[in-house]
């Protein structure tokens, strides 16, 4: 970690060109009420506001360049998919609304704050020595990284405060899918932080920050890392590959394409409810992979499951990983054919996946898969019938075993410094 090389450097001027002085929090000057307290002043910008790295914002483009949090969409689902993720879903504790309502602007503020490569408050030291930190420090010296913060809401929210009337319908619980292994410990949750970063620290410590700012009124309930992102939403850019070693997101929607955008992913302002307008839906799936045994299959077999080419990604018989896929020529149970718009009335969603690998499962295997995230503009168009025909004939099907699931509504952008994750579903107010 690179806090002593920030810490020390002769120029300490932060990125609002305020002095990174040591000047006690507003927290350490209103008593210890709670974490959160000292995140309005600071997060507003504040004078006592410390930069996390001390120094300027990566310029834009770069790995380590801030990606800005305000805006009509959340970032996080067109943004070009970063290298790692840290997904966490939560469980709420409190069932005072006035308190999560504080809550989710709380955490406004830290995400508006982390994302821009700040800490949380008013900083990881320097406060007083009685009392513990705003900001839990492990991501000092680090750049923003591309850190982008994505909330979610799931189904069990809108039995909370008093919310039933404003669920969405397009927010359908999930069917039981042929196949389904779910385990509930890692599915469901009434919200979700997605970070992703390209520095697993950057995306780990936001996270964290997340969960403890929300102690006592919210608790993890499960949690994924993620590395080697399996989509990308940047068709031009080298195509990443899966842990089965195959090109992985060579289909799927441009983060530039607005059109495609507005067709099949944003929530469009006559869609309702008026509150989820510029939102989106996002599907969680935990996908287990059996790469023991995939790694015994013929390459021909292998090649025959996706109905592409292992070494370039080309369709059957042609080409060119973005040569047009001739559906016809696959095997009938080939996961292209069966995923394909065509084959599924033209849904469309946004894939935003990353490879997972988390020990053992007690039986000498790798626990790895793939963390199946999508994006769309109703789950009732979109993941549904994609997943119902795979569930029904996919030849992966031999090879792989949805382990968790989970499916929320992701509010439309934070439009500026006085707006907060959730404000429209709040207060009724678009
Ligand atoms: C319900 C949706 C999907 C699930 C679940 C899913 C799981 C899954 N996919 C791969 C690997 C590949 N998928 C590819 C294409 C592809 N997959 C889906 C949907 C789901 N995949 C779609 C919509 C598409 C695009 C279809 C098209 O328009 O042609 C590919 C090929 C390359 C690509 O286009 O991305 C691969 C490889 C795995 C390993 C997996 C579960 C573990
Ligand atoms: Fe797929």
């Amino acid at each position: 970690m690179a806090e002593d090389a920030t810490e020390h450097t002769e120029n300490t001027a932060n990125a609002e060109g305020t002095e990174n002085t040591r000047t006690p929090s507003r927290r350490a000057l209103l008593g210890w009420g709670g974490a959160g307290l000292a995140l309005g002043a600071a997060g507003a910008g504040g004078a006592v506001a410390l930069t996390r790295s001390g120094d300027a914002v990566a310029p834009a483009g770069d790995a380590g360049a801030a990606v800005p949090f305000h805006g009509a969409h959340q970032a996080g689902i067109a943004t070009a998919v970063q290298d790692r993720l840290h997904f966490a879903a939560f469980d709420v504790k409190t069932d005072d609304r006035e308190e999560f309502v504080r809550l989710l602007k709380e955490w406004t503020k830290a995400a508006a704050r982390m994302t821009a490569g700040h800490t949380v408050g008013a900083g990881a030291h320097g406060g007083l020595a009685e009392a513990p930190p705003d900001d839990t420090g492990e991501a000092l010296g680090l750049p923003p990284s591309r850190l982008t913060l994505t909330i979610g809401f799931g189904p069990s929210l809108f039995e909370r405060f008093g919310l039933s009337g404003s669920r969405p319908e397009a927010l359908v619980d999930l069917p039981r899918f042929p196949g389904d292994n779910l385990d509930k410990a890692r599915s469901g949750g009434d919200l979700c932080v997605q970070a992703c970063a390209d520095d697993p620290q950057v995306a780990v410590h936001a996270v964290r920050n997340l969960a403890r700012i929300g102690f006592g009124k919210v608790a993890v309930r499960w949690s994924q890392l993620g590395f080697g992102k399996t989509s990308s939403t940047t068709p031009d850019a080298q195509t990443p590959r899966n842990l089965f070693g195959f090109k992985d997101g060579t289909r799927n929607v441009s983060g530039r394409d607005g059109a495609a955008l507005a067709q099949h992913v944003w929530v469009g302002e006559k869609d309702g409810p008026e509150w989820m307008a510029g939102g989106s839906y996002l599907v969680a799936r935990r996908i287990r992979m059996n790469i023991e045994t995939w790694d015994r299959t013929s390459l021909g077999e292998q090649e025959d499951v996706f109905g592409r080419d292992k070494r370039v990604g080309a369709p059957v018989g042609k080409a060119k990983e973005h040569d047009e896929p001739f559906l016809k020529a696959m095997k009938p149970d080939a996961h292209v054919r069966l995923a394909h718009p065509d084959a599924n009335g033209g849904a469309t969603i946004l894939r935003r996946g990353y490879s997972f690998t988390d020990g053992t499962d007690g039986l000498g295997r790798l626990d790895a898969g793939l963390f199946f995230l999508a994006y769309q503009r109703d789950v009732r168009t979109g993941f549904i019938p994609v997943q119902r025909n795979l569930a029904r004939s996919d030849a992966l099907n031999e090879y792989i075993q949805h382990v968790g699931s989970a499916v929320f509504a992701v509010p439309p952008g934070v439009r500026d410094e006085d707006d907060w994750w959730g404000r429209g579903l709040f207060t009724g107010k678009a």
